[in-house]
């Protein structure tokens, strides 16, 4: 079902969690959604000083199904277009159309993962997850099955019952995972998700992100500092630059999956990337 992993750093062992967790695929329908269109957005804060222009006439088309990576230096815009999109910010100039429709407010279909896993420590992983229901019509019984899936789905299996504190880093952005699954979105937003994690846990989180967008076909919008993860899952890379936030390039990633971080064509385009930096 899954195409075999590539191990890429020694140390790293296969995730037998994850290996063996059920896939229970989106509905068909889903992966021909979650197409973005992000047209002449800009976006300024009111300061003090006077308006700071933050993201200015930021224009992109994600497909449905697309991998996208936006990188760039602090203080950018990254975070402030990823919450646009979100639908948490309704304060800005320009278009974003989420498959044609107008964003207008939150909804599952777009979930949303922070660097920060953001679980209620007085929840349950079970009662974090299933957060995601609130305010919807979804039955009680279709809540916990899918719930327990999605649980399943990211290797918390037996965990169901645990407290963030008795989580790892690494369990905990897992459990922040599925929250956002649990919605059956179409787009995933994630906000430097692997961020606050150690270099081996975030090396394998990567591997299943990964595997996710490619069982799912869920379109996947990323923030990230890390070039090397970018270029290790992105089908292109937005480079961002500051202020105001600009798009400076879009770098295309035409390698096969699994990725191999030492073959040429992924280090031709890493050390690209590393030079709109330097
Ligand atoms: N609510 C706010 N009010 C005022 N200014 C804000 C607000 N949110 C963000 N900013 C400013 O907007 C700019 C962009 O912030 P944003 O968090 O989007 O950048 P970023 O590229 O995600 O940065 P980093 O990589 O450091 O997380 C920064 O100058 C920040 O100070």
């Amino acid at each position: 079902m899954n195409a075999p992993l590539a191990y890429t750093a020694p140390g790293i062992e296969p995730d037998v969690a994850t290996e063996r967790a059920p896939r229970v695929p989106f509905p068909a329908a889903r992966r021909r959604a979650g197409g973005l269109v992000i047209e002449h957005v800009s976006k300024s804060f009111a300061l003090k000083s006077g308006p700071l222009l933050v993201l200015d006439d930021i224009s992109l088309t994600v497909e449905p199904g697309e991998f996208v990576a936006i990188v760039g230096g602090s203080g950018c815009g990254k975070s402030t277009l990823l919450r646009l999109l979100a639908g948490l910010d309704p304060d800005y100039q320009g278009r974003l159309l989420h498959d044609g429709v107008p964003i207008a407010g939150t909804g599952l279909q777009r979930g949303l993962v922070f660097q920060d896993h953001r679980l209620f420590p007085w929840l349950t992983v079970e009662q974090n997850v299933g957060l995601s229901f609130t305010n919807t019509s979804v039955p009680e019984q279709e809540r916990r099955e899918r719930v327990a899936a999605e649980i399943a789905r990211v290797g918390l299996d037996g965990f169901a019952d645990a407290y963030p504190h008795q989580l790892s880093g690494g369990m905990s952005q897992r459990a922040a995972i599925a929250r956002a699954l649990v919605g059956r979105p179409d787009v995933l937003l994630l906000d430097e998700p692997l961020g606050s994690l150690d270099a081996l846990t975030r090396l394998r989180l990567q591997q299943e992100l990964r595997r996710l967008w490619q069982d799912e076909g869920i379109t996947m919008l990323m923030v990230t500092h890390d070039i090397d993860e970018a270029v290790y899952l992105a089908d292109r890379i937005v480079v961002l630059e500051a202020r105001p936030g600009r798009v400076r390039r879009i770098q295309p990633v035409p390698l096969p999956h699994p990725r191999q971080r030492g073959q040429a064509g992924f280090v031709a385009i890493r050390d690209g990337l590393h030079a709109d930096f330097a």
